[in-house]
């Protein structure tokens, strides 16, 4: 079903890529890239080692630009733009590692990020300027870290360095986050707690996700939608059930013999 706006128009997507190309030297990293992501729909994207899920990403953001091919976001061209604006118009990233300021509490850190999304200069020097603070203290609250708010992110364990990491890209009014493997070096004992935290911060914040992931438990669980990557480009797209069942996907991504 395709969404229409208040005059009966077809919406675009939130996030449209169209025949995205790039290679590094003799790898096509991206090739022929075609992809629609809807509002409110979690997309997880898996694949093997190097099939370019987190080129796609980079892509995404603008962090690298494509050789051909282009981003629409709800329509607009933001292909040429730089990651700045692009952060701007509402498409932020988490990474693997979250990018923090360890030797400051977690809400520093969501206020450093405020402040950026404000354009104020030298935010570390200035914290006690920054007005958005309750505003911080809801998004602590929307991933379940209000306790650990003056705590330093270096005292902290690894999930609620991701939770708060999630946090601080909320605190730049994101709609769309894109992350590389959310729950990664979380304990396994509470990877599903962490991601379960964090999709419904999302759903609360009203921001739609795309998320890099090799654990099938994570995605099974927490993905509205699944797109397989292979060799720079989407091979399959389903459902978590379609495409964890599928003998392809068995074989090529999640390693075991079919039948
Ligand atoms: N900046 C770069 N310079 C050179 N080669 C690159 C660069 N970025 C990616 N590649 C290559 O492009 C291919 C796709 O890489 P990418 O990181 O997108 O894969 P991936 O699917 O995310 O892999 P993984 O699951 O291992 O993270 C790989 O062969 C990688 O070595």
């Amino acid at each position: 079903m395709t969404a229409t706006n208040k005059a009966g128009t077809a919406k675009p997507p939130l996030l449209e890529t169209r025949e995205l190309m790039i290679k590094f030297g003799g790898v096509t990293a991206a090739n022929n890239v075609s992809m629609q992501i809807e509002a409110g729909r979690n997309l997880a994207i898996i694949g093997p080692n190097g099939a370019g899920k987190t080129t796609f990403l980079n892509i995404c953001t603008g962090w690298i630009k494509p050789r051909s091919g282009k981003v629409f976001l709800e329509g607009e061209d933001i292909t040429p733009l730089p990651p700045r604006k692009i952060v701007r118009r509402g498409v932020a990233r988490a990474f693997q590692i979250p990018q923090l300021f360890t030797e400051h509490t977690a809400l520093e850190n969501l206020l450093i990020s405020a402040a950026a999304r404000e354009g104020l200069r030298n935010p570390l020097q200035n914290l006690h300027n920054i007005r958005q603070r309750d505003e911080m203290m809801h998004l602590l609250d929307l991933v379940h870290c209000t306790d650990v708010a003056d705590r330093v992110v270096v005292e902290l364990s690894e999930g609620q360095r991701k939770l708060i990491d999630i946090a601080v890209a909320l605190a730049l009014k994101p709609r769309l986050l894109l992350m590389d493997e959310p729950t990664s070096g979380v304990a396994s004992s509470q990877k599903h707690e962490v991601m379960e935290i964090l999709v419904g911060a999302l759903a609360e914040a009203g921001v739609t996700s795309v998320f890099v992931e090799h654990d099938m438990g994570i995605v099974a669980r927490h993905a509205d939608e699944v797109a397989v990557w292979n060799a720079g480009n989407v091979q399959l797209r389903g459902t978590p059930q379609e495409i964890l069942e599928h003998p392809d996907v068995i074989r090529d991504v999640i390693g075991e013999e079919v039948a």
